[in-house]
């Protein structure tokens, strides 16, 4: 086997085990077993076959087992999982899982986190308080420095071959969304967004461009006034502060093939004027990247798939994806810290 370069394994968490989190872990490390990234995964072990994986202490021994079986780190929370079901009973072990992961690499054990996805609504009937991954690893990390002039986030990203896009407000409802927006929130989802395709993505001198809020973004204050209130100071600010920063523009506009050659990055104020285009575009291929984080995390974009679980239908592609990005984000920050 031709392992990664990457200095530690990727830790996976489980993600609802009632979803498809568990059988595409397992097809991705078929994909990936023979040339990497190496990861493992955060799981109860009793989820798999016991011939498909190899139960491990830490995540020195991920090394020697990943070429013949799915290395799985066992939870001290054990699961009773039905696939197609979503239980809150099982919300410890999941939330287990995440912190187990990020433990891991806020401590430099694992180089980053790839999470699988979570059922929300189950997790928060059991109490869990965050709406996301996003807002969870936020917290679990704030403690620990950012790494050398990058601004602290929270910011989701979209990425993908042809379109990355970032939504400044996430999982809120679309009143409280428009309420909640700030030329303060656009500015700094913009300044960790740019700070990101730089350090992470490798693009010298990122181009921007900001949705409107409204349709046709607000028509000069015919169709809301948030457009030239609240976005266009911000674009502004942002160019006052050396960004390429292009809006307020009508989002259904911004998203076609002329017009995503343009710039690097959509920043979006809603959660579905990003998502939409991003998960049309590239279901199978989309990654669900946090910025601004102090570790690396990325995610499949897609969710817990309840209605396939277990029936064999389930892709990969998005994980292996994630796998990828995570690992080819660790190298840059390695390369750059070693400069
Ligand atoms: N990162 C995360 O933890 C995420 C979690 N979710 C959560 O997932 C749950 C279900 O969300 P939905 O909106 O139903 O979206 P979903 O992505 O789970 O499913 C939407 C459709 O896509 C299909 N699909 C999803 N993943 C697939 C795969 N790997 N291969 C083939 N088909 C696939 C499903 O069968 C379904 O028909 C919700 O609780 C949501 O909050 C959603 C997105 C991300
Ligand atoms: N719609 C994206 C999504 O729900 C993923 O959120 P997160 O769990 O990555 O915060």
């Amino acid at each position: 086997m031709t392992a990664s370069l990457a200095p530690a394994p990727l830790a996976l968490s489980m993600g609802e085990p009632g979803g498809v989190g568990p059988e595409i872990a397992r097809a991705a490390w078929r994909v990936l077993r023979d040339e990497g990234p190496v990861f493992f995964l955060t799981a109860d072990p009793a989820l798999f076959a016991a011939g498909d994986i190899a139960q491990i202490e830490n995540p020195g021994d991920v090394a020697a087992t990943f070429a013949s079986a799915l290395p799985v780190m066992a939870l001290n929370s054990k699961v009773a999982a039905k696939p197609g079901d979503a239980s809150p009973e099982n919300a410890p072990a999941v939330i287990e899982s995440i912190e187990r992961a990020v433990a891991l690499s806020l401590s430099g054990e694992a180089s980053g986190v790839v999470t699988n996805p979570i059922q929300k609504s189950s997790l928060m009937a059991a109490g869990f308080k965050f709406p996301g991954h996003t807002e969870f690893l936020a917290d679990l990390t704030a403690a620990a420095p950012m790494p050398a002039g990058r601004t602290r986030g929270p910011v989701m990203m979209l990425a993908g071959p042809q379109l990355k896009t970032v939504p400044v407000t996430i999982h809120q409802s679309v009143v409280s969304a428009a309420n909640f927006l700030t030329a303060e929130l656009i500015e700094k989802a913009a300044h960790v967004t740019a700070e990101a395709l730089h350090h992470d993505f490798g693009i010298e001198k990122p181009r921007l461009a900001v949705s409107g809020l409204n349709p046709h973004a607000g028509e000069g204050g015919a169709l809301g006034k948030e457009d030239d209130a609240i976005i266009a100071p911000a674009v502004e600010a942002l160019k006052a502060a050396g960004i390429d920063a292009r809006g307020p523009l009508p989002a259904d506009t911004m998203f076609h093939a002329e017009a995503r050659e343009t710039y690097d990055a959509a920043l979006c104020m809603l959660h579905d004027q990003a998502l939409i285009p991003a998960k049309t575009l590239a279901f199978h291929e989309a990654v669900n990247v946090t910025l601004g984080l102090p570790i690396v995390r990325t995610s499949p974009d897609h969710g817990t798939a309840l209605d396939i679980a277990g029936k064999g239908k389930a892709r990969a592609d998005s994980l292996i994806a994630a796998i990828r990005l995570a690992a080819a984000m660790v190298e840059r920050r390695t390369a750059s810290r070693a400069r």
